[in-house]
Parts: C-alpha cells; sequence; structure tokens
C-alpha cells in the first residue's frame, strides 16, 4: 500500500516528466488544478526561470494564483484562441482516458481549457488508473438555484441509464456548500462502477441546472504515470473512441 509520500513523489514524478516531454519553447498552455498539476505548474516556473518562453491559461483561481507566484506569464482564451497543449490531473483514468476529474472542484474551467487546446495530457500517479471508472464519486457542478430539484433529475435519468447513484451528495466544507470559482454548487455521484462513461458525459449536461460533470470521455491524447520511485511512463490514448462531440472536431485543432 502506497503512503501519503509516495503519492507525492509519484505526483512529482509525472508533473516533472510532463514538462520535459511536452513542453516547447513558444507554447501555449493550458494549466490544469489540483496537486498533480501545481507541481507541474511549480516545474514549469523553475523552466521559465531558465529561460523557456511559454504562457498559460489556468483552470482555477488557486492555479492563476500559484502561475503568478512562480513566474509563469499568463493569458486568456481570448488572447491565445487555441492552446498547443493542455495539462491536467485526473481523480480516476481508465486505459481508453476516460477520466473522471472534478475532485478539486475545477471541472468547468478544466474542460474549457481543455477543449480549447490541440492535445491534452492527463498527469496522473499510478493510483488513478482503474479498470473501470466510478470508485470515485462523479462531480457534477450544478446552479445553485433550486439545485435539489436539479439533483432529483439528476437520480431520475441515471436510474434510467440504468446506473442508479448509490448517493447523491451535496460537496460540504467546514459545514456548508462547496462554491466553484463560477459560483455554482458539487453534487458528488457515487455510481460504483460506471458501465458507459459516454452515455452518461452526453446526457448529464442535458439536465437543466447541471452546468458540466466531471467525466471526460475522449479528450486525452496521452497519459503520463508517475511512479514512487521517481519514474514515470507516458502511454497513448488518443485512438480511443470514447469521445462526446466537442465544441471543435478533433480533426479540425
Ligand atoms: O480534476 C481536478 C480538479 O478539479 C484534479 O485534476 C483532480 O482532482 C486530481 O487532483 P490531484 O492531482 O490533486 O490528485
Amino acid at each position: 500500500m502506497q503512503s501519503g509520500n509516495d503519492h507525492d513523489r509519484a505526483k512529482r514524478a509525472a508533473a516533472r516528466c510532463a514538462v520535459e516531454t511536452y513542453v516547447l519553447d513558444g507554447m501555449k498552455l493550458g494549466l490544469g488544478s489540483g496537486t498533480t498539476s501545481h507541481w507541474f505548474v511549480r516545474a514549469l516556473g523553475e523552466a521559465v526561470a531558465r529561460g523557456l518562453d511559454v504562457v498559460g491559461v489556468p483552470t482555477s483561481t488557486a492555479t492563476r494564483d500559484l502561475a503568478l507566484e512562480v513566474g509563469v506569464p499568463l493569458t486568456t482564451l481570448v488572447e491565445a484562441v487555441r492552446l498547443d497543449l493542455a495539462i491536467d490531473g485526473a481523480d480516476e483514468i481508465d486505459p481508453q482516458g476516460a477520466m473522471i476529474k472534478g475532485g478539486g472542484a475545477c471541472l468547468l474551467w478544466e474542460r474549457i481549457v481543455a477543449d480549447a487546446a490541440d492535445r491534452m495530457v492527463a498527469v496522473v500517479d499510478e493510483g488513478k488508473l482503474v479498470p473501470t471508472l466510478g470508485a470515485f464519486p462523479l462531480p457534477i457542478e450544478v446552479i445553485p438555484y433550486e439545485w435539489e430539484s436539479t439533483r432529483r433529475s439528476i437520480a431520475r435519468l441515471l436510474e434510467k441509464l440504468g446506473q442508479p447513484a448509490a448517493e447523491l451528495s451535496l460537496r460540504i466544507r467546514d459545514g456548508a456548500p462547496v462554491v466553484t470559482d463560477s459560483g455554482n454548487y458539487l453534487i458528488d455521484a457515487d455510481l460504483k462502477s460506471i458501465i458507459d462513461p459516454l452515455a452518461i458525459d452526453g446526457r448529464l449536461n442535458w439536465i437543466p441546472g447541471v452546468v458540466e460533470n466531471g467525466l471526460f470521455t475522449g479528450i486525452a491524447d496521452e497519459m503520463v504515470i508517475g511512479r514512487a520511485d521517481g519514474t514515470c511512463e507516458v502511454r497513448d490514448c488518443s485512438r480511443a473512441l470514447t469521445a462526446r462531440p466537442s465544441t471543435t472536431p478533433r480533426g479540425d485543432r
């Protein structure tokens, strides 16, 4: 069993490997959120201090603050239009590269930034690899207005899709609902095992009140898997067929 320190070493290994393997001078980058992404932003800051010329679009206010602290120049999607590469973590990732994201409450901005990138690379410690998604509760971002009614609609849809949730819990921290960077709430759906991620991803956002969900199917092109011994492995998942329609068809990116 891995300790917290092992996880941390593995995350740092994945982050360092991602900088060394993918980041080139002149790139416009999507900067993910969560602890693994934060190691990536720190490693990027060190590379910038050595002369690397890149700009980044952050996927959360926390990542924005860290990028400013470590000297990574920032831009916006309005200015950059397209990004060369987005690097981001995941809460779970399957062999096809389908992910559960949003454990850090940043799924909406993460999805927007990944969608604007020509290539998306997931950076994970090996503990994130799963044969089937779903042990990690699926985060669903909802607007606060009548969120309980939205939760009921989510429950009905999941039941219809043959995937009833054991629990649909409003995410609470310190006695109050967690509020995302966009001012929304999060409902975590404990699905145990997700049989058809694409079907759920494709339907959840149709529910009025649902802003985004944490199933990222067909988005990751590659994954960098970090290990506690400091090594890493790169795996290709760009041939995965499980994509929900993007605003930008992959061929046009
Ligand atoms: O989706 C995310 C935030 O919304 C993160 O990428 C995900 O939670 C993984 O985080 P960590 O690298 O800390 O394990």
